[in-house]
């Protein structure tokens, strides 16, 4: 296994009943550093993203083939589903904070670990919003309701609560469709400072995102990875013709 692979993909094939959604897939993902995957509607991105952490296997008449190693271990037999999700975190389109004040949405999980010590949780609380730029936006009322933030702040703390647990990898799956220009720039931003630490795998349906955030980018079509490069090549001189139409706007 080469040095610096956070998941090696192998073979990756996923059918929900009669819908063939991805086709023997193969790459590997670096760590610490972020990739981007973009493709048209039902390309399988987001089908891709979510075997990453197991969440597929919650569908009906799932079936995979291929392997997925982490750090080396198969994540379908080496781990728990929930083990894994400590490790690799995922945050969704619509943020969904819990019904609790900022504080609580952050401690939730350390809490669950077991943690139950106060200062503990105070720290972990203040690192996990710090990292995920919210801190001092928020940090004169931590009692409130989460609930009450705007849309972007919501979508920083719901990265603020999954870095508390303290996971390696952090799946994003299209965390800015629903955001303004402004809020979008500071979750951007925040995953820019953030792969530093962590390994972060990005669905987007944007573009344009994923070339100004990506190290690195995947390009699904129909099922298909078409192709993995350096985001530099994938805009400038893909291997594909399919990769070049889809950048150009020629459709999806
Ligand atoms: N639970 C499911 N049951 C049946 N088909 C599914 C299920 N989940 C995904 N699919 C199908 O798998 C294919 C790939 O879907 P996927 O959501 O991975 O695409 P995508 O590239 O993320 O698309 P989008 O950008 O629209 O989210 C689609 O044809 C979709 O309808």
């Amino acid at each position: 296994m080469e040095h610096n692979v956070c998941f090696s993909v192998r073979d990756l094939d996923i059918r929900f009943g009669a819908v063939h959604a991805l086709h023997r897939v193969s790459c590997d993902i670096a760590r610490n550093g972020i990739l981007g995957a973009i493709g048209p509607a039902n390309s399988g991105k987001t089908t891709f993203l979510r075997a990453l952490n197991r969440l597929n296997e919650t569908q009906d008449n799932y079936r995979m083939s291929g392997s997925i190693l982490l750090e080396g271990r198969d994540i379908n037999k080496d781990f728990k589903p929930e083990g894994l999700r400590r490790r690799v975190g995922m945050i969704f389109a619509l943020p969904m904070p819990l019904p609790l004040s900022i504080y609580e949405n952050i401690a939730f999980g350390p809490r669950r670990q077991g943690i139950n010590d106060k200062r503990r949780l105070d720290a972990a609380v203040e690192e996990s919003l710090r990292s995920a730029f919210l801190w001092e936006e928020v940090k004169d009322r931590l009692k409130s309701a989460a609930t009450k933030l705007s849309g972007g702040q919501q979508q920083r703390l719901c990265i603020a609560r999954t870095l508390a647990v303290k996971p390696d990898v952090i799946l994003f799956d299209e965390p800015c469709s629903g955001l303004d220009p402004i809020s979008t720039a500071k979750v951007e931003e925040s995953m820019v400072v953030l792969k530093k630490k962590y390994t972060i795998v990005l669905v987007t349906n944007n573009t344009k995102q994923a070339a100004r955030v990506s190290d690195r980018v995947a390009f699904f079509l129909m099922g298909d990875l078409i192709e993995e490069d350096v985001t530099d090549r994938i805009f400038t001189s893909p291997k594909d013709k399919r990769t070049e139409d889809y950048i150009v706007g020629k459709f999806g």
